[in-house]
């Protein structure tokens, strides 16, 4: 494997083991239910489900870099724990980590400050376990979410799949869905839509999830893979994955299916990218970001694929993979990425990088790709 990297500033502050070090600049955990101002507008995603379902080791491996065999030491959460990524990740919202013995009958719990704000919810169930007290509490949640806020996404993640069988996963994965189903119907409640996932957090399955919960709140969703779709077709590009990069989840790719290989590799491609800049690139003085403007990676691998990662945004990279032929035309990949970069910014407008919030949604008017201008492959613009 030949990595060229052509990271001149190849610097960081953040110097720890692994991609980026545990403490990278989330949020702190608020003890009681009170929310600040600023806090009260971001869109939510709530995680529930039953004790022991696995709902901060998800949080915790996803958001905090957490190793999977960390949170066996994990305790038990007894109140909600909000944690507010948005000043380290592109994806500006808060998650809420529930208590598993949440009591939706005690007069304290507020179901409508807290589902109103929501975008999506997330209902862990421990696939080792009996599933059945899990199915009933997630009916008895998604009902009460839905009567408060019906635009809710409801998550169910078939969770701790890592112990079970290709057939067993099947075969759980359907039980489940036609149960929580049927309950559904049988409430009169056949409207409400449930989407499942089969995940575990010793292996990416997780990131993917989160991935696609976390597309379904992006507005922009439908732009951004528009723009991922001339980029690629124009750049002789196999597949492309635009990635948060703290969290590894992609917030939008280009519209040929997703295999997990792929997605797996990009992955990897980012925690080589920042643990060699972390290790060889900080600046003594401590002046510098382990990824930065000049962020720029490529691996040939030994079956003529190349991977790609450039930054595309103070939180974003842009990794691709492609043949080795098509990599012989770097200039125009080079030139089509310019394009594609400054199209990112105008959908999104850029925030002041002092101010915390790297990104806010531009206006609808805002967010069109006028002027856009990609060199196709036969040289001329399009
Ligand atoms: N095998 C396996 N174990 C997991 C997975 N996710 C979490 N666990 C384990 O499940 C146990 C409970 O995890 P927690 O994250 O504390 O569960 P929780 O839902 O937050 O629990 P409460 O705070 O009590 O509500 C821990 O020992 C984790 O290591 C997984 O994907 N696979």
């Amino acid at each position: 494997m030949n990595i060229q990297y052509e990271d001149p500033a190849l610097t960081g502050s953040y110097g720890g083991e692994g991609s980026f070090p545990k403490s990278f600049g989330y949020g702190v955990e608020e003890p009681d239910m009170e929310e600040s101002s600023s806090s009260a507008d971001k869109p939510r995603i709530l995680l529930m489900g039953l004790r022991r379902s696995g709902k901060s080791s998800i949080q915790k491996v996803v958001f905090h870099k957490m190793s999977p065999n960390e949170t066996l030491f994990l305790e038990s959460t007894n109140k909600i724990y909000k944690d507010d990524i948005s000043g380290s990740s592109f994806v500006n919202f808060q998650i809420w980590d529930f208590p598993g013995q949440v009591d939706f009958f005690d007069p304290t719990f507020d179901s409508e400050m807290i589902f109103k704000g929501t975008g999506a919810l997330i209902f862990v169930i421990d696939a080792q376990d009996d599933y059945m007290e899990a199915l009933s509490r997630l009916h008895l949640t998604v009902s009460r979410a839905y009567k408060v806020n019906p635009d809710i996404n409801f998550e169910v993640f078939i969770h701790k799949v890592d112990g079970l069988s290709d057939d067993h996963k099947i075969e759980t994965q359907r039980d489940i869905h036609q149960r929580a189903n049927d309950d559904l119907a049988d409430a009169s409640l056949e409207k409400v839509h449930l989407s499942f996932y089969l995940t575990s957090i010793y292996d990416h399955s997780i990131f993917e999830a989160f991935s696609k919960v976390v597309q379904k709140l992006i507005p922009q969703l439908p732009t951004l893979e528009n723009l991922l779709n001339i980029f690629i077709s124009h750049s002789g590009i196999e597949k492309a994955f635009l990635f948060d990069v703290v969290s590894k989840i992609y917030i939008a790719t280009d519209s040929s299916p997703v295999d997990m290989q792929s997605y797996e590799l990009c992955c990897d491609m980012i925690d080589v990218v920042i643990d060699v800049s972390c290790i060889y690139g900080l600046m003594e003085d401590g002046s510098s970001c382990a990824y930065d403007k000049e962020s720029l990676a490529i691996i040939k691998l030994n079956n003529t694929t190349v991977l790609y990662l450039k930054e595309v945004t103070k939180f974003l990279a842009l990794v691709c993979i492609l043949r080795e032929e098509s990599f012989e035309r770097k200039g125009l990949i080079e030139y089509n990425f310019h394009c594609f970069r400054k199209a990112i910014h105008e959908v999104f407008e850029v925030g002041n990088s002092t101010d915390g919030a790297a990104w806010r949604p531009a206006s609808s008017s805002s967010s069109n790709q006028t002027g856009l201008k990609y060199a196709a492959l036969n040289g001329n613009a399009v």
